[in-house]
C-alpha cells in the first residue's frame, strides 16, 4: 500500500479501473504490470476485466522470476481478497482472444508467449537429447580411466558420477559447496579425453565473468591435485571457461539472440556449464539449441540456490524433472570433502528445512560460525568497516595486488539493494566511517580503496559483469581502478569505466558464482519479501573461511520457512512420459 502524492504520481496506473486500480494502490501490481495488461488487451480486443486481471499478475509474476502463473495460486498474495474462481477464471483466460497470441496456456498455467515458447524449447531439445541412442564408449578405455581418476574409496560417489555422464550425451553435475563438483568434472573431463580416439575440442562457459574466471581457476587447481594422475593433467590444463555470452556469440544488434544458434551450432564435442543455477530459461533455451545433437552437453551446479535474476529456475526445474527418469541424467553429490565443514553443515540445515539446528549452530558459534546482534553497532562496525579500512589503506599505499587480496578476504551481503538494510545504504555507511576515521567530510568520486564491480559487459574494456576491482593512488592525486581478472591485474583509467558501483556490501544476488573468505550476511526484517531459504543458503555458501550472520532469530526462522517459489512448467513438462 502507498499514499499517492496527487493525482499524477508515477506509481498509480492512469486510466485504470476496478480491481486493476485497487491492485495498483495496494502496491500488488506496478503501472507497469497494469499498462502491459491494458495494451495487450487493447491490441487484442479483450476487456474482459478478469483476464486483463490475469495478464497484469502474470507481468507481475514474471517480475518475480516465475514464468507462468497458476491461478490456483493467485489467493495466496491476499486470502482476504475475492478473487475469480480458478477454474471459471482459467476458462476466461483461455477463451480470450489473446490467448494463442500474446498469451498461451498450457496445463492450466498461463504465459507471456515468449516465454511459453522458451520453455517448449528447451523441454523439446532436452527430450529429445536425453531419448538419443547412447553415445558410443571403448568400455575397457573408459573402465580404466574412471579406476585411474578415482581411485579409493572417498571417490566412489563421485566416480558414479562420473561413469553416468560419460555414457550420456546430457548429463547434470549438482551438490551442495564442497561436494567435489569441480573435482570430478575435471577427472571426467578427463576420461572423455583419454576415451575419443580424435581430439576432443571442449567448451567451458558460465554466466558471468567473474564465474567464468573462478571455473577456470577451480578446474587449474582441481587438476594439480596430487592424486590426478600426471599422464591425464595434460588434457585438462590450459583449459580457459568464457562466459555463456561469448560463447554463443554476442550480436551486437540483438541482446537475446546469438551468432550460434539451432542453424549454426557451436562446433564443440563436449560443452560444460558451471553455476547452472544462474542460467535463466531464456539463456538456456539459446544454450541447448545451439549445442549440437551429438556433442555431450554437462550441466553443473548447485540446485538449492538461488536461481537467476531473469525468469526461471532451470538447473532446478531440470533436476526436479528428471528426477525420477531411469536411467537419470542428473548426478547428485552429497558428501562434503571439505575437512570440518561447519559452514557447510549450517548450509544443510538451511537448506533442509532443519530451523532449529540452524539457529543452535548459530548460537553456539565456533571459529567459522558466528551470529551477530543487529542491535550490536559496534560489533558491526568492527566486521564491516575494519576490512573496508584495510582495503582503503592498500590502495592508498599503491599496493593494487594486496588491496584485491584483502577485498576477496571479506565481503557484505544485503539481501535488498535499499533501504536500511540494502547495499546502498549500507555503502554509504561504510563510506562514513572511512571519511569519520581519515578526518575527511567527504570522499572524492572514486576514492582509494573504493571496492568496484561491475554490472554489465564491456566488450570493448573487456571487462564482465560480476568483475571485481578497486580504486587505487590518493585522495587529491591521480587514481586508477585495477581489476582482478582471472588472477592478473588489469589496470584501467578511472574515466574509461562505464556501468560499475561501490561494492563493500552487494546483494546475495550479485554474489552468486563468487566467494569470499568471510562473508557478513546482513538479515532483513523478518517480513521482507525478498528472503527466502535460497538466499540465506546462497550468502551462507558464498564463504569459504568464516560466514557471520547479523540477524535475529524471527529473521533466520522467516528465511528458512520460505522457500523460493518460481511458477514454470518446466519440471513437469520433462517428467511426463512421452
Ligand atoms: N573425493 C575426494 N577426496 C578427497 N578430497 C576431495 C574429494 N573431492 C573433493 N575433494 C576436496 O574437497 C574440496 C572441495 O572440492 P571441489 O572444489 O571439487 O568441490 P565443489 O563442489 O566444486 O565446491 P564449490 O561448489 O564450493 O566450488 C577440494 O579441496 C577438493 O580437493
Amino acid at each position: 500500500m502507498f499514499e499517492p502524492t496527487d493525482a499524477w504520481d508515477h506509481r498509480l496506473a492512469l486510466g485504470a479501473s476496478g480491481e486493476l486500480a485497487e491492485l495498483n494502490l495496494a502496491g500488488v501490481l506496478t503501472a507497469a504490470d497494469v499498462h502491459v495488461a491494458l495494451r495487450i488487451g487493447r491490441i487484442g480486443g479483450e476487456s474482459d476485466p478478469s483476464v486483463l486481471l490475469a495478464v497484469a499478475l502474470l507481468v507481475r509474476a514474471v517480475r518475480h522470476g516465475s514464468v507462468c502463473l497458476d491461478l490456483t495460486r493467485v489467493a495466496e498474495l491476499d486470502a482476504d481478497r475475492a478473487w475469480p474462481e480458478p477454474d471459471r477464471w482459467l476458462a476466461a483466460v483461455s477463451a480470450s482472444p489473446v490467448t494463442g497470441t500474446a498469451l498461451q496456456v498450457e496445463d492450466g498455467l498461463i504465459y507471456l508467449d515468449r516465454y511459453w515458447r522458451q520453455e517448449g524449447d528447451v523441454v523439446e531439445d532436452l527430450l529429445a537429447r536425453v531419448a538419443r541412442p547412447a553415445p558410443h564408449v571403448d568400455e575397457q578405455r573408459v573402465e580404466q580411466a574412471l579406476g585411474r581418476l578415482f581411485a579409493g574409496p572417498t571417490y566412489a560417489e563421485q566416480r558414479a558420477a562420473a561413469d553416468a555422464s560419460v555414457r550420456r550425451w546430457t548429463s547434470v553435475l549438482t551438490g551442495g559447496p564442497g561436494t567435489g563438483k569441480t573435482t570430478t568434472l575435471a577427472r571426467l573431463l578427463a576420461v572423455l579425453t583419454d576415451a575419443s580416439d580424435a581430439p576432443l575440442r571442449i567448451a567451458l562457459a558460465a554466466p558471468t565473468g567473474k564465474a567464468a574466471a573462478r571455473m577456470t581457476q577451480a578446474l587449474a587447481e582441481a587438476t594439480r591435485a596430487e592424486d590426478f594422475p600426471l599422464a591425464d593433467r595434460v588434457h585438462v590444463e590450459g583449459l580457459e571457461a568464457s562466459t555463456l555470452h561469448r560463447l554463443l556469440g554476442t550480436r551486437p544488434d540483438n541482446g537475446t539472440r546469438f551468432r550460434h544458434h539451432r542453424g549454426n551450432r557451436l562446433p564443440h564435442d563436449v560443452v560444460v556449464v558451471d553455476e547452472t543455477s544462474m542460467v535463466s530459461l531464456t539463456l538456456m533455451a539459446r544454450l541447448v539449441e545451439a549445442v549440437r545433437p551429438d556433442a555431450r552437453l554437462i550441466l553443473v551446479g548447485d540446485s538449492d540456490q538461488l536461481a537467476s535474476v531473469e525468469a526461471g529456475a532451470v538447473l532446478h526445474d531440470v533436476v526436479l524433472g528428471f528426477r525420477d527418469r531411469e536411467p537419470s541424467p542428473v548426478s547428485h553429490l552429497v558428501t562434503s570433502h571439505r575437512f570440518g565443514d561447519a559452514i557447510g553443515a549450517l548450509a544443510a540445515a538451511v537448506r533442509d528445512d532443519r530451523a532449529d539446528e540452524a539457529w543452535s549452530v548459530l548460537v553456539q558459534g565456533s571459529a567459522n560460525i558466528e551470529l551477530v546482534d543487529p542491535a550490536d553497532e559496534s560489533r558491526i562496525r568492527e566486521l564491516v568497516a575494519g576490512p573496508a579500512f584495510e582495503v582503503r589503506d592498500l590502495a592508498l599505499a599503491g599496493d593494487a595486488r594486496g588491496a584485491l587480496a584483502a577485498l576477496e578476504s571479506h565481503r557484505l551481503l544485503c539481501a535488498h539493494r535499499q533501504g536500511p538494510y540494502g547495499v546502498a545504504w549500507w555503502n554509504e555507511r561504510i563510506e562514513r566511517w572511512i571519511g569519520e576515521r581519515d578526518g575527511r567530510d567527504w570522499l572524492p568520486a572514486h576514492y582509494p580503496g573504493e571496492p568496484l564491480i561491475v554490472n554489465s559487459n564491456d566488450y570493448g574494456l573487456r571487462l564482465w559483469n560480476g568483475d571485481t576491482g578497486v580504486v587505487v593512488g590518493e585522495d587529491d592525486g591521480d587514481r586508477t581502478a585495477v581489476f582482478d581478472i582471472g588472477g592478473e591485474d588489469r589496470v584501467l583509467a578511472l574515466s574509461r569505466l562505464a556501468d560499475v558501483s561501490t561494492a563493500h556490501a552487494i546483494t546475495v544476488h550479485r554474489s552468486q558464482g563468487s566467494q569470499f573468505g568471510t562473508v557478513t550476511v546482513l538479515l532483513p526484517e523478518p517480513e521482507s519479501l525478498i528472503l527466502s531459504r535460497e538466499l540465506l543458503y546462497t550468502a551462507i555458501t558464498r564463504a569459504r573461511d568464516v560466514v557471520r550472520i547479523v540477524g535475529t532469530e524471527e529473521s533466520l526462522r522467516a528465511a528458512i520457512a520460505r522457500p523460493a517459489q518460481r511458477a514454470s512448467g518446466l519440471a513437469a513438462r520433462l517428467a511426463r512420459p512421452s
